[in-house]
Formats: C-alpha cells, structure tokens, sequence
C-alpha cells in the first residue's frame, strides 16, 4: 500500500468515531484532507466542525460542511487531527503544515483527540522531525537564542506566515525523552506562541494506518 492510501484508510476509519447531531474538531494536514473527504459522505450526521486552518475551512466549505467558530461552541467532545510524530506515550510533534497553535487550541477544548497516523509516524522517542515554534516575529533572535540554550538548532521556516501573522522555528537535532517537561520549557520562553509539542495535552486514541488494517491504540 502507498503512503497515501494508508492514510486514506485510517482517515475513513476515524468516522467511526464522530458523534452524532454534535460539532466536531477538525484538525490540518494531507491526512485530514483524506479525512474531510470522507466526512463529507456523512456531513449531515454532524451540526458542523470548528477548523484548525483556513485550508481545512476552506476544503470542508468546498464539501458542504459548515463551519463554526469555536467561541459558539459549548461543547466539543471529539477532535480529529494528525501529527509529525506520535511516542508511546501518545505525545505528539505536531505543526509540519504550520496550524500548531489553532490545532493546540482545539484540542484543548476538545474532551478527546482522536490522533489519525500512517505508521511511518510512529517513533520511540520524539524529535528526529524538526519541532516547530510559532514565534511572535520581533522575538525571533531571542527564542532562537533560548532554543540553543536548550540544545537544538532553531531554524526559521522560509518565507512562510502563520494564519496568525508569526514566523515558524523548526528545531532541529532535539532528542525529547521529557516531552512534558520540554513542552512546559519552551512554552514559558516570552515570545513564543506555541511549541508543536502535544504532550501536556496528548493523544486519547491513536489510529494507525498499518499495511495490515488500521490499529487502534489508546492511552490514559
Ligand atoms: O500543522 C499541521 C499538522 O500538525 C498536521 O497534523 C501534521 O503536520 C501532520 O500532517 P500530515 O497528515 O500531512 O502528515
């Protein structure tokens, strides 16, 4: 099986778990693409789905699905997104595609994060894909300074904007054996928006596309 059709089967396998007459959380990436896709085949079971990126709000418009704000939302019990790298933990590197912060906020919101992978993003220990960092852009030098203090080799994401209006670090040559602890670090350096570190705030369930069917996995 191709890449692209192991995420097309854990992205169907993920509709399994979208509640019925409710809203959901709808995360960014070429696997949630595959997943709106499939969402849109059931669009009218949902009330709607808060977005984590202009993309995914302007692919699920595309299908019919509504979108909502998510300061009109009470109530957000399934969240839908992918991830960079998962751990055994269900901590996740998360922001390849650069929606990190409005992906963090959702998932905050959410009562589970239903994290949709390919087994290739499967690792034993986070950081060998670069960990990016929304950073307000006249606290580029400082974070960069502060990052190499906490041994990786920040570099700025080229010519790219956030949705937000900031820049992107991705760190590169991190070994994170504390995901928690890093993310609580890096969080607290003034300037940064947000670490695409999903540790405080994990995965509850893990859907993985394998060349042998989807597996499930699901952490306390
Ligand atoms: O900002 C992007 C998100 O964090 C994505 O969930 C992540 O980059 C994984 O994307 P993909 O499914 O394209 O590998």
């Amino acid at each position: 099986m191709t890449q692209d059709e192991l995420k097309q089967q854990v992205a169907a396998a993920a509709l399994t778990h979208v509640p019925h007459g409710e809203i959901i959380g709808v995360g960014t990436g070429s696997t949630v693409n595959f997943f709106i896709d499939a969402l849109a085949g059931i669009k009218d079971r949902i009330k709607g789905a808060v977005s984590s990126s202009e993309r995914s709000t302007e692919r699920m418009r595309a299908h019919g699905i509504t979108v909502v704000d998510l300061n009109e939302v009470e109530k957000l019990s399934v969240y839908v997104d992918g991830a960079d790298e998962i751990d055994p933990s269900g901590a996740m590197i998360k922001g390849g595609g650069g929606a990190l912060t409005r992906e963090k906020i959702i998932a905050e919101a959410a009562e589970r994060f239903i994290c949709i992978v390919d087994q290739s993003k499967l690792v034993p220990v986070l950081g060998k894909f670069p960990l990016p960092v929304e950073v307000v852009p006249m606290a580029r030098e400082l974070v960069t300074r502060r990052l190499r203090a906490l041994g990786g080799d920040p570099r700025e994401r080229s010519g790219y904007i956030t949705d937000n209006g900031n820049l992107i670090l991705d760190v590169h040559g991190l070994q994170i054996a504390q995901p928690r602890d890093f993310e609580a670090r890096v969080n607290q350096i003034p300037g940064v928006v947000t670490v695409g570190l999903f540790a405080l705030r994990g995965a509850n369930v893990a859907l993985i596309g394998t060349a042998e069917g989807v597996q499930r996995k699901d952490f306390v």
